[in-house]
């Protein structure tokens, strides 16, 4: 069975896959050793010098999961000791409690040793609060013996579904997880505590593996169809006429970035739309980016009568949060797709419901807000430690009726419409000045050329994470523009 990597599903959306694979005539207790065998197999591949390992179970199934790897481990000929509390009676994790002969000790009878190896089967899908005192304590031992743990499912103490800790939690040198990855497993700080990430095919039918909330890893799939492409016949008005609107003299650098961005994402013409005080020194900067200067909503008003203007940059440097807002307000009633990022987001920090009423019907906006704009922008959502970041950028996508590009180390593209994809694979030097600009002109260069909202949200992250590995650790924002891909040709 094809595992699908991108699928991710919450731990409750697991636990009814688990119950209908069952239902569907799958052996529980099969699910449960091949779990169990896949974590053996990890200890023994990853640790070839292990002396002992230390088993963790806790009472339910991933326990259960943990009790089949002891044996297992046992069997092939490694020192184990078990550690834990007995599992509920006449369920799958106590029949594989008593297939194991190890003793099960108290959870404090472990002291470390050199070549321990914790497996960690305390929690995992089932964890619904803080861990105890007793865990803790044995976290804070495993942690100060600096011996490696392989968690099975989740390291225990993380969120499945938010990728938060609940309190104290393992740090994992590998995690092994099953049938498909959790929101938990990619978001932060969740991604980190896993460690190295192993998804294994337990032999649950793909068929069976879905869910009616589906988030997904971002991944070309969910975008390639709507990509621009560019072919012969083509020419370069109708690849799109983007517009990026610059700051004054002292902040231009910005815009420049974005402007460039979008030229190398394949929008035909990009245009700096200037106050007339910075024409000159932008012109000193440019060469296949044109100029207009643009200094107030009047001048702006009369270039919106110009219909191959087809998307607009509102942000990078621009400065002035008033104007920008009267900006926003003339550009959102022109109906073309607007990326408000940076100054855009901060002119709206306490109007957030005003930016709403702006763009209604189709989706055409889309906003890039890094956590400290989020916050600014959604204080109440921010606030809200039940929420994961998918869900948080869910319900900002519908106040706005925008995509919502959340940017992080691992950012969450969501629209309105509840579609929602989380990036875990970007360069982590891409966190510096101007790579915002970079990831903002891609989005404008993509809708410009006509790509749907939420596509182009998850294509524009996609070709800034491209572009900075190609740029490469130690990049500048420059290097990132100028390493930016155009699109795929017919
Ligand atoms: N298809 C699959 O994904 C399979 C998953 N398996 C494993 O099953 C667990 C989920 O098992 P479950 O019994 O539902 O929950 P847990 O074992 O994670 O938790 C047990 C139990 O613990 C209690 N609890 C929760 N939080 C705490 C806490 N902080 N302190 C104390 N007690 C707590 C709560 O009552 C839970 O019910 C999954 O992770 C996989 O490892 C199957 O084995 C194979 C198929
Ligand atoms: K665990």
């Amino acid at each position: 069975m094809a595992i699908d990597h991108a699928l991710l599903v919450t731990p409750s959306a697991m636990g009814r896959i688990d119950a209908a694979a069952v239902a569907s005539g799958v052996d529980g207790y099969g699910l449960m050793q091949a779990a169990g065998a896949h974590v053996a197999a990890c200890v023994l591949a990853h640790y070839p010098d292990i002396r002992r390992a230390v088993v963790l179970c806790g009472p339910g199934n991933n326990g259960g999961d943990g009790h089949v790897a002891a044996r297992l481990l046992s069997q092939s000929g490694v020192p184990v000791i078990r550690c834990g509390v007995p599992p509920k009676k006449g369920g799958d994790a106590a029949r594989a409690d008593a297939e194991c002969d190890l003793p099960l000790r108290a959870l404090d009878d472990w002291h470390p040793e050199a070549g321990d190896v914790v497996v960690d089967a305390l929690f995992g899908a089932g964890l619904d609060r803080p861990a105890g005192p007793e865990i803790a304590a044995l976290i804070d031992r495993v942690r100060n013996a600096d011996t490696p743990v392989v968690s099975v499912d989740l390291p225990s103490g993380l969120s499945g579904r938010t990728g938060a800790p609940t309190g104290p939690c393992f740090q994992a040198a590998h995690t092994v997880t099953f049938a498909a990855l959790k929101p938990g497993h990619v978001l932060m700080p969740g991604r980190a505590l896993c460690g190295e990430m192993h998804l294994c095919d337990i032999g649950i039918p793909a068929r069976l593996i879905v869910s009616d909330d589906p988030v997904w890893r971002n991944h070309e799939e969910l975008y390639r169809n709507q990509l621009p492409t560019m072919s012969a016949q083509q020419h370069k008005y109708s690849r799109g006429h983007l517009v990026v609107l610059s700051g004054p003299l002292i902040s231009g650098g910005a815009a420049r970035l974005a402007a460039m961005a979008g030229l190398r994402a394949g929008a035909g013409l990009v245009s700096l739309a200037t106050p007339p005080g910075a024409v000159m020194a932008q012109a000193a900067h440019l060469t296949a980016i044109m100029q207009r200067s643009i200094g107030d909503e009047e001048t702006l008003s009369d270039w919106l009568e110009d219909d191959r203007l087809s998307g607009f940059v509102l942000g990078p440097g621009f400065g002035d949060l008033e104007k920008a807002r009267g900006f926003c307000g003339l550009l959102a009633k022109s109906g073309r797709p607007v990326v408000l990022d940076a100054d855009g987001l901060t002119a709206f920090a306490g109007r957030v419901d005003d930016l709403g009423k702006l763009f209604d019907g189709d989706v055409r906006l889309m906003v890039t807000p890094h956590e400290g704009e989020f916050r600014r922008l959604f204080p109440v959502l921010a606030g809200d430690e039940s929420l994961s970041k998918v869900d948080r950028a869910r319900a900002a996508a519908q106040l706005l009726n925008a995509v919502v590009i959340y940017k992080g180390p691992d950012t969450v593209i969501a629209g309105p419409d509840g579609r929602a994809a989380v990036n875990s694979d970007a360069p982590s030097w891409l966190a510096t000045a101007g790579s915002g600009d970079v990831l903002a002109g891609i989005a404008g260069g993509l809708l410009a050329q006509g790509m749907p909202a939420f596509e182009a949200g998850c294509a524009s992250v996609a070709l800034h994470g491209d572009a900075g590995r190609r740029a490469g650790a130690g990049m500048t924002a420059e290097e990132l523009a100028a390493s930016v891909k155009s699109l795929p040709c017919d």
